[in-house]
């Protein structure tokens, strides 16, 4: 499979962000997305899952052959927030989001106790979202990804708020997402821990490509 951004601009309310954005990624692929604050890395990635509108260009999703009608379908988008309800517990969560997510074709995801064990905290199934600590719920939120196929992770911040340990952990699962064909695009500015990942550097209304 296949992701490609071809010559993609976004506005936000009368300005245009950035324009003529292109890259194209193959299964087992990643790219990191840095820039300065501001630039439109967010917006970038929320356009690519769809969640905003370009004001030109596209994401455009290949299975084979075949153009996928929906890129978004096959994406699976982590934001800054971590999508879950404070009230509900961390196993009513995971299972929420397999339901609504869904799985995209040629893959399956993982029962929430299995998620969440994947994450080294099984023992948290039980309590309400709300009751774990910052860093805690951004692992459950990790755990999320592994629920429901989705090929393509979109990942904001991933690691904001994890210790080195768990930073550790969060590259180990992007490793295997990648051996398994799935394409990882991330915004951070932070270092992943992946090795051979592909680097574009927003630069607000101009950016740079190169091979990191
Ligand atoms: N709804 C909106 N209307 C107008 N401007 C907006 C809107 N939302 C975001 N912006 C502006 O778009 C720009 C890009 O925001 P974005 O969150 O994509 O940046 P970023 O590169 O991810 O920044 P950071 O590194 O701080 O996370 C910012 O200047 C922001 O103020």
């Amino acid at each position: 499979m296949t992701l490609e951004v071809h010559r993609m601009a976004v506005k936000r309310g009368d300005e245009r962000l950035f324009s003529d954005i292109s890259f194209r990624l193959a299964a087992g692929e990643a790219l990191v997305i840095t820039g300065r604050n501001g630039t439109g890395k967010s917006t970038l990635i929320r356009a690519i899952a769809g969640l905003l509108p370009a004001d030109e260009g596209e994401a455009i999703v290949t299975v084979g052959d075949a153009v996928c009608p929906r890129a978004a379908e096959a994406c699976h988008y982590l934001g800054h927030r971590n999508a879950m309800k404070r009230e509900m517990s961390v196993e009513e969560n995971l299972a929420f989001w397999k339901r609504f997510m869904g799985d995209f074709e040629g893959g399956s995801g993982l029962e929430p106790e299995e998620a969440a064990d994947r994450l080294g905290l099984a023992a948290l199934l039980h309590l309400p979202f709300g009751y774990l600590s910052a860093g805690q719920q951004r692992r459950m939120a990790m755990a999320k990804l592994l629920t429901a196929w989705r090929p393509i992770w979109l990942l904001d911040e991933p690691t904001a708020a994890l210790d080195v340990q768990s930073e550790a952990l969060f590259a180990d699962l992007m490793r295997s997402h990648l051996a398994a064909g799935g394409i990882v695009v991330a915004a951070t500015h932070q270092p992943l821990g992946l090795e051979a990942i592909q680097s574009l550097v927003m630069q607000g209304f101009t950016y740079q490509e190169e091979l990191a």
